[in-house]
């Protein structure tokens, strides 16, 4: 049995989690995590890691990045491996993340889907057989009610078509206040923000003559949630310190 504890449980991603939990055999919530404790819940909410006394195996959080420290802090302590599929972390934030993945193990995705996965291994193949000559240009369209901007998701893809690339990018997220034209070298990060879109990632490789897209909608929040629970599953398994990430769970989709 797998004792999981879900941080951000009152949110939008933590109700898609429980509801995967709960129709799995093998996995037991037996904590929450939130700002605000809940009503009715079937398991005991905290609204501080530090409170919570009870034994468990993995810690699954899909909060907000004011969440971190509290967090971490909670998991080095307790040697609880985290799961970590918050976005918008500030670069000392992953710098943290990595200093406590060398204590404990640390699962780490901006996209816990299998498909996102798949296209970011098709953008790094695509940009490395296009090369300067298209230009990159990626659209990320989210809900209205998302925080950060750029998606987690998006800056990844970036990051993929920059490894495919000889010429190190520069990494463009507005036009407005620039005037000149495009440059060669720039990968170009636009957001969408309206209703109830789930997460919607396209990936433009436009040449002179023709445009090649790459793109992967999120049709339910399940695809994200079912992922987080795999990576639980696979690090609760863990002893070993380390920062984990999807490719590391490629098998436990097949
Ligand atoms: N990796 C992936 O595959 C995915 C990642 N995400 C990311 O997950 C995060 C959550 O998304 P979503 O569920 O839509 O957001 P929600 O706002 O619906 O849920 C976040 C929850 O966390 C709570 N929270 C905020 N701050 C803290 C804190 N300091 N400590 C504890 N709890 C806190 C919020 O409380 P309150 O409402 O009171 O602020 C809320 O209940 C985002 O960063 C999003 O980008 C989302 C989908 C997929
Ligand atoms: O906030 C969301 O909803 C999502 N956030 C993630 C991101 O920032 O990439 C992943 C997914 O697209 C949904």
């Amino acid at each position: 049995m797998v004792r999981l504890i879900i941080s951000g449980c009152n949110g939008r991603m933590g109700r898609a989690v429980e509801a995967i939990c709960t129709a799995e055999p093998d996995v037991e919530i037996v904590a929450g995590f939130d700002l605000l404790g809940a009503g009715e819940r079937e398991f005991p909410v905290f609204a501080s890691p530090a409170d919570f006394r009870g034994e468990a195996d993995v810690v699954v959080d899909f909060s907000s990045p004011a969440a971190l420290n509290a967090l971490l802090h909670f998991a080095r302590s307790r040697r609880i491996p985290l799961v970590l599929c918050t976005t918008g972390y500030l670069p000392e934030q992953l710098s943290a993340i990595d200093a406590a993945a060398r204590q404990i193990p640390i699962f780490r995705s901006a996209n816990m889907s299998f498909g996102v996965n798949v296209l970011l291994d098709l953008v790094r193949r695509a940009a490395a057989v296009l090369g300067e000559r298209y230009d990159v240009e990626i659209v990320e369209r989210h809900h209205n009610k998302k925080l950060d901007a750029p998606s987690g998701t998006a800056l990844m893809l970036a990051e993929a078509a920059a490894d495919g690339l000889s010429d190190t990018p520069e990494y463009v997220y507005e036009r407005q206040s620039i005037r000149r034209a495009r440059q060669a070298h720039e990968i170009g990060i636009s957001s969408v923000r309206g209703g109830g879109i789930v997460g919607d990632h396209e990936v433009l490789f436009a040449g002179r003559d023709e445009v090649i897209e790459l793109r992967h909608s999120a049709l339910s929040r399940e695809v994200f949630a079912s992922g987080a629970v795999k990576a639980a599953r696979f690090l609760a398994g863990i002893d070993a310190p380390g920062l984990y990430s999807m490719a590391d769970l490629v098998g436990q989709f097949k």
